[in-house]
């Protein structure tokens, strides 16, 4: 096929939602994939758990490992309080150029930072290249097998402080047992499970909840 399903993502959201309205933007991406073409995004039933989450936390420094299209950072900086920042990591050209757009299409790429690179190469350098001291929120949707690795990595950088609320996507599907395992058992976090289904699927899935406890 000539375009890509993120292109035609992206031209669903050009298409249907109006500029500068984010709901209409989630919402023309879950018609979009529940109708069209399923993606990987959060979605709508995982997506209110995100969103109460992020209402309850409030950040001012939120983190997003893994944008894709840009619909749950669009989901995340449509709840920041002014003066609030939402950095997302996407090392996929590709889907870095959509999610751009989708963002600027919701009217928020002045709450989002999106850049592109690895979340390896990036942690490290939160604090002397976005003045971070720690995070309040961080998302994680990226490889699941990258979980484990870069909490430990925002822990060995001092990016996490008490109460810092890490949100993990598709612990049950397609499953990250490793940080599940870490999160539930080490005595830095307290954690909870959020029972839900994949997206646009009844398939089971949910997100774990860990709070940071230091
Ligand atoms: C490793 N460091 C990275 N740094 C920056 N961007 C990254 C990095 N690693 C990946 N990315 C970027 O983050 C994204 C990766 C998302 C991966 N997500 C999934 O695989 C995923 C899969 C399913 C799924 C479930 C059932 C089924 F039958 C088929 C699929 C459901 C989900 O909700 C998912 O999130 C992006 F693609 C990649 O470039
Ligand atoms: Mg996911």
């Amino acid at each position: 096929t000539r375009t890509t399903r993120p292109q035609r993502l992206l031209r669903a959201v050009q298409k249907n939602a109006t500029r500068n309205n984010p709901l209409s933007v989630i919402s023309a991406i879950d018609d979009f994939c529940r109708h069209r073409e399923w993606a990987m995004n959060v979605g709508d039933e995982k997506g209110f758990i995100l969103d109460s989450v992020v209402n309850e936390v409030s950040p001012v420094t939120a983190l997003e490992l893994g944008a894709y299209c840009g619909y749950s950072a669009v989901r995340i900086a449509r709840l920041l309080p002014p003066g609030a920042c939402l950095i997302t990591l996407e090392f996929n050209p590709d889907y870095a150029a959509i999610a751009r757009q989708v963002i600027a299409w919701a009217g928020l790429e002045d709450k989002v930072q999106l850049v592109e690179g690895a979340s390896g190469d990036w942690i490290p350098r939160m604090k002397e290249h976005f003045g971070i001291e720690t995070f309040d929120f961080v998302f994680l949707d990226h490889w699941k097998d990258s979980y484990l690795p870069d909490t430990k990595l925002l822990e060995e950088c001092g990016l996490l402080r008490k109460g810092t609320v890490l949100l993990a996507d598709n612990v049950i599907c397609p499953g990250a047992p490793d940080y599940l395992e870490y999160v539930r058992k080490s005595l830095s976090y307290e954690s909870r499970f959020f029972k839900s289904h994949l997206e646009y699927t009844k398939a089971e899935d949910g997100l774990e909840k860990s709070v940071y406890l230091s």
